[in-house]
């Protein structure tokens, strides 16, 4: 759906270059929710906004449904742009017109008229949940409501394509689950390619298919959601999911540890089978568990646990191969 190869963005301005993007290059597929992550000024919104010509790179590449969208002009621009919706953090809306204006707006921009617009409206709203909202102001809504009306404008001419600059950073925790709902029910229903960029990690974790880690205007590392946080390759990805953060120990815990202290990471079906117990009963160690919780990404299980492991040393050894030798991925905690 989306090809961008060797794409570079450089920042011209008085007497300093920026080199906002650098040599980026992936795909991202029809139906596919692709999440660009990494911290402020890495380069994200710069790259997004290549995606549908907001800005154009410097040298590059960037191919839309088997079109150099390099090449296009005028009305087939216009065409273009159309079939990329964008929502932004701060909504966007024009303050001065209802609900029902600010999406009626797109839809007369692109040539439509009287009860088309209307019809289309109304589906809209319904389809964000909004019906009851066509006549109030943007002032009148909650965050989470102008993030429904953004998605209503975004889509309104038939997008394929609905690129994401950090939508739901201005919102709470449970309107930000109640938008990534909504927008991956737009996912599956109309099989909607979504490129969401974000500095929030629990955003990628809950509804990207895959995920692309920016730093300094590179792409450091791109996997699938689950294996990027269940064994990420960079320690920049390490760093900056910071995997470990969850399963920190208080020092004066740490201190009273005695034995080995470990961390497992373990997936799948290891996490519904008691391997732990197992590998522990063979081996004569005793374990025990200082921290720990099993994550589920869509069908798939990521178990975390820190555990202190009391026993001889050969013992202990023989321990840690046996559930190395069954893919748990230890790592001592000094
Ligand atoms: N129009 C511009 N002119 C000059 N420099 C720019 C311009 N737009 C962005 N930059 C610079 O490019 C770099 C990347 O910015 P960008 O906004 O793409 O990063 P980001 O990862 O989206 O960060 P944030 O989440 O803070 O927006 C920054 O150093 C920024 O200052």
């Amino acid at each position: 759906m989306i090809q961008v190869k060797n794409v570079s963005v450089r920042f011209e301005a008085k007497d300093q270059i920026i080199d906002a993007v650098k040599n980026v290059s992936f795909e991202v597929n029809h139906g596919e929710i692709f999440g660009i992550i990494g911290s402020s000024g890495a380069g994200k919104s710069t790259l997004v906004r290549t995606l549908n010509r907001l800005a154009d790179p410097s040298s590059g590449q960037i191919i839309v449904g088997g079109t150099d969208i390099q090449t296009l002009k005028g009305r087939q621009l216009m065409a273009f742009r159309f079939q990329v919706g964008m929502i932004f953090q701060n909504f966007n809306l024009a303050s001065s017109k209802t609900v029902y204006e600010n999406i009626a707006f797109v839809l007369k921009a692109a040539g439509k008229k009287g009860d088309a617009v209307k019809n289309r409206v109304e589906e809209l709203l319904a389809l964000v949940g909004l019906s009851d909202k066509a006549k109030a102001y943007p002032a009148e809504l909650s965050g989470g409501q102008k993030q429904r009306v953004g998605i209503a404008r975004a889509l309104a001419n038939e997008a394929k394509i609905l690129l994401c600059d950090e939508a739901t950073s201005a919102l709470d925790p449970t309107t930000t689950s109640a938008i990534l709902e909504l927008l991956k029910q737009l996912n599956q229903k109309f099989s909607l390619t979504i490129v969401l960029i974000t500095h929030e990690i629990d955003v990628v974790k809950k509804i990207c298919d895959r995920v692309a880690v920016m730093s300094q205007g590179e792409i450091v590392e791109m996997d699938n959601t689950f294996n990027l946080f269940a064994n990420p390759k960079q320690q920049f990805t390490q760093n900056f999911l910071n995997i470990d953060e969850n399963t920190h120990l208080p020092e004066p815990i740490r201190q009273n540890v005695k034995g080995k202290l470990v961390r497992l990471r373990y997936i799948n079906e290891n996490t519904t089978q008691p391997i732990l117990y197992q590998s522990a009963y063979e081996t004569g160690v005793a374990f025990n568990i200082l921290h720990g919780f099993i994550e589920y990404f869509d069908q798939q299980a990521l178990g975390n646990l820190v555990i202190e492991l009391i026993g001889e040393p050969n013992n202990i050894q023989q321990l840690i191969a046996k559930l190395e030798h069954q893919s748990v991925i230890i790592e001592e905690i000094k």
